[in-house]
């Protein structure tokens, strides 16, 4: 029979065939949904399957020899300090199947790669690497750990690095989208962020920002690439991230617009203000310390707390609107004079603006009950994700598409109290603490103000690691995005962007 009636004729049941596998003569089967199963060599170790969708990279067919190429998960136990410690690690195995016939081999061949081709993985991707990310280690890591993954799969990508900063924004905002099944970043979250703001830059935007995007952790801020590969029980490293945008499963990402005025800004990770900000940015002249620089620096700045005035308005979410306190008669007709943002209002469709890009987004927040809190405060974190970095959960009850914002509030703490929170935000359990306000939102404002017993400075508004804004003497010195003390409003767009993700 001729190959390709062969391959009608078994086509959605299940073939058997003796073939030798890794030169050893075993009976095999091929499912109709790709999955393989064969009997061990080893009369001990039983069955062996490998699902196609879970731990298959791709296929290779050279006559009777065919060679599906996998990635494993494996058990490794190893004992530290008397204690054994299991870790479980994907490794890459090739398993050589050598059937009888080359039509034999065709209809293996063609039925794997018929199954690979229907689960909607990507064909082609645009590969944005940062030699100067995190350890400034893009480079190795795209050659050594993404390429022979990418090359297993039989991917076709096209690689660019990027030579400065706002370079990535730069690159998609005139990239040729239809090329490419998915833009994929080799950096740390700032890259990420740069594309988001990028696509949303275009005058296609609403196509553009469809584009899977994927993020592989090689900063030293890896809050995205953490968040997606733990909440589907991964743990963070760079050949799971690699195999799941390979895996090709998507989900949908919320952004915030970060609005003053006319000036936005684009955000997928978090905001924040007061302690936070000050160590993620003030801490950089310690870098040499490496990753020990925030504690230490968490450290100095807790024991010389600076509490800054201000206060914050927002939108809560169901099941949050007993927190904060209502806005009085006048703080509500105040905001109907807010050209971009008020409770009466639309966002995102202000007028002075006639730029074909993307806006903000257009919702309706006429019926929204806005709530307030009043300052002094510690600090403001605002998340769009749970994790902030591979080894800070912020915000544990953050979603990446519920279309709201986790908001994180410390106002009044004891030193003491503080210092112990920052020792649990490892797992995020410090958002228990009763000196914690933890309120999910729909919208949010920031009117920050001056340090409490220092009126002429302020604090740094960091978004996404990016400063927006900041009220000290460095103000002066460097053109920010955004200006300090008039209000910034954020607001959500549910879903607007697109993440590969494990599962
Ligand atoms: N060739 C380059 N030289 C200098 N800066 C660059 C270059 N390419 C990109 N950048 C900038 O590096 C910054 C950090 O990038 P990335 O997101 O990879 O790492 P990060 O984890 O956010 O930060 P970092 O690791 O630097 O703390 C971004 O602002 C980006 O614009």
């Amino acid at each position: 029979m001729a190959g390709e009636e062969i391959l009608l004729e078994t086509q959605g049941i299940t073939l058997t065939e003796d073939v030798r596998i890794n030169g050893v003569d075993i009976e095999a089967t091929l499912a109709a949904n790709g999955d393989l199963a064969w009997r061990s060599a080893n009369a001990f170790a039983g069955e062996r399957r490998l699902s196609l969708d879970k731990e298959v990279l791709g296929i290779e067919l050279r006559g009777t020899i065919l060679t599906v190429r996998s990635f494993v998960e494996e058990i490794k136990e190893a004992s530290c300090l008397g204690t054994r410690k299991r870790e479980v690690k994907r490794v890459r195995k090739d398993y050589v199947f050598e059937l009888e016939t080359e039509e034999k081999g065709m209809v293996w061949g063609e039925r794997l790669s018929a199954c690979i081709g229907s689960l909607g993985r990507p064909k082609r991707l645009y590969i944005i690497v940062n030699p100067f990310g995190g350890k400034q280690c893009g480079r190795k890591i795209f050659a050594n750990e993404v390429k022979p993954l990418l090359d297993a799969a039989n991917l076709l990508y096209t690689l660019q690095e990027t030579d400065y900063q706002l370079h990535a924004q730069e690159i998609v905002g005139s990239l040729d989208i239809k090329k490419f099944d998915g833009i994929i970043c080799v950096s740390g979250d700032g890259v990420l962020v740069e594309v988001v703001n990028g696509l949303l830059q275009r005058e296609d935007w609403n196509k553009a920002i469809k584009v899977p995007l994927g993020i592989i952790p090689a900063g030293s801020g890896n809050g995205m690439a953490k968040s997606l590969l733990d909440s589907s029980g991964e743990p963070c490293s760079i050949s799971n991230a690699v195999f799941s945008i390979i895996k090709g499963k998507k989900r949908a990402l919320d952004v915030a617009s970060v609005i003053q005025g006319e000036t936005k800004f684009f955000s997928v990770l978090m905001l924040t203000w007061g302690l936070i900000a000050d160590v993620d940015i003030e801490s950089e002249k310690y870098r040499w310390m490496g990753s020990a620089r925030f504690e230490f620096y968490s450290l100095l700045r807790i024991m010389n707390l600076r509490k800054y005035t201000g206060d914050v308005q927002f939108v809560p979410a169901p099941g949050y609107e007993s927190i904060g306190v209502p806005l009085t008669q006048t703080e509500e007709s105040n905001k109907h004079d807010d050209p971009i943002l008020s409770p009466g209002g639309k966002v995102g469709n202000d007028k002075t603006l006639q730029s074909k890009r993307y806006q903000g987004p257009s919702v309706s927040l006429e019926e929204s009950h806005w709530r307030s809190i009043e300052g002094p405060f510690v600090y403001v974190w605002l998340n769009n994700v749970p994790w902030c970095s591979e080894d800070v959960m912020q915000a544990p009850e953050a979603k990446f598409s519920d279309g709201y914002l986790d908001a994180v509030i410390i106002r009044d703490c004891p030193k003491s109290v503080l210092l112990s929170l920052f020792f649990k935000m490892g797992d995020g359990t410090y958002v228990s603490s009763p000196y914690v306000t933890y309120i999910k939102v729909k919208a949010f404002r920031l009117a920050p103000g001056q340090r409490v017993g220092n009126p002429r400075k302020g604090g740094i508004i960091d978004v996404d690691g990016e400063v927006i804004a900041r009220g000290d003497d460095k103000q002066k010195r460097k053109q920010y995005l955004m200006s300090y003390g008039p209000p910034i409003h954020i607001t959500i767009d549910q879903g607007l962007a697109t993440i590969f993700c494990p599962r």
